[in-house]
């Protein structure tokens, strides 16, 4: 079942979500995966491979909505946006116009010029996703999503297969767009010092059949997050939660 509200929060409890595999038999992907996103917050989800990262998100998009239990989408409207691994451009389009073909009919017409310019496209509008390196493609999947104005925005795993140079100036991006277009932010990742860089929160999930291990608040301002105060925070998450690193 999913409903979506007029409450500013992500509400996510799915109490069972199970696979048919080819002989028939039931795979469980999901057992209890509950807790909340608060209006306005960044919170990542991480979890081992396969534990029902993906599965989750698929849920709250509304893609899979053969579950037990509801989502609460945030926004008297709400309206979601979402950034996957592959930055699924419409290769025939120049980026501009990947950008332009998603506003919804209250936003057309609106100027993108100020979003490229935060993510450092204002030179690729004109450019064709096949001209673009990996690394401008998912900027050009970040500016899409943005322009919407998103009451949530969905990542899925959104700096993955990129060198770390260039992970390093997305993430910085991200942060940098997001705060110029506060919104509600849920991020699946792998990579938990991405996760302590960009979150207010962070959920961890348990092995398939996923339910919550923990969550764990982050109240340090995103500039105070140097390199020593990432090292005391892993180091504190290892504690809290072994095997995380
Ligand atoms: N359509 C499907 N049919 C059958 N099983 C599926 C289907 N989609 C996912 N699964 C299984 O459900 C489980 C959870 O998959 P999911 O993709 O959500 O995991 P994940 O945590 O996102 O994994 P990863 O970290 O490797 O991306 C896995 O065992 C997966 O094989």
């Amino acid at each position: 079942m999913r409903r979506a509200g007029a409450a500013d929060i992500l509400d996510i409890a799915i109490r069972n979500k199970a696979f048919r595999g080819a002989d028939g038999g039931l795979l469980a992907a999901i057992d209890e995966v509950a807790f909340a996103v608060p209006a306005g917050s960044f919170t990542t989800l991480i979890g081992p491979s396969g534990c029902g990262k993906t599965t989750t998100l698929r849920i709250v998009l509304g893609l899979d909505t053969d579950f037990v239990g509801h989502v609460t989408l945030p926004g008297a409207t709400p309206r979601v946006a979402a950034v996957f691994q592959e930055p699924r451009l419409l290769p025939w389009r120049t980026v501009e116009e990947n950008v332009r073909l998603a506003l919804p009919p209250e936003l057309e017409g609106t100027d993108p010029t100020d979003l490229f310019a935060i993510l450092g496209l204002d030179t690729m509008r004109s450019r064709f996703p096949g001209e673009l390196s990996l690394g401008l493609a998912r900027r050009a999947a970040l500016a899409r999503a943005f322009a919407v104005e998103p009451s949530l925005i969905l990542l899925d795993e959104p700096f993955v297969s990129l060198d770390e140079m260039t992970a390093s100036r997305l993430r910085a991006l991200l942060t940098t767009v997001w705060s110029a277009r506060p919104t509600t932010a849920l991020m699946v990742t792998h990579n938990l010092r991405e996760a302590v860089e960009l979150s207010d929160r962070i959920v961890f999930l348990t092995p398939r059949p996923a339910t919550v291990r923990g969550i764990h608040e982050i109240t340090t301002p995103r500039p105070a997050r140097d390199a020593a105060w990432r090292e005391r925070e892993l180091a504190e998450l290892d504690r809290l939660f072994p095997g995380v690193l």
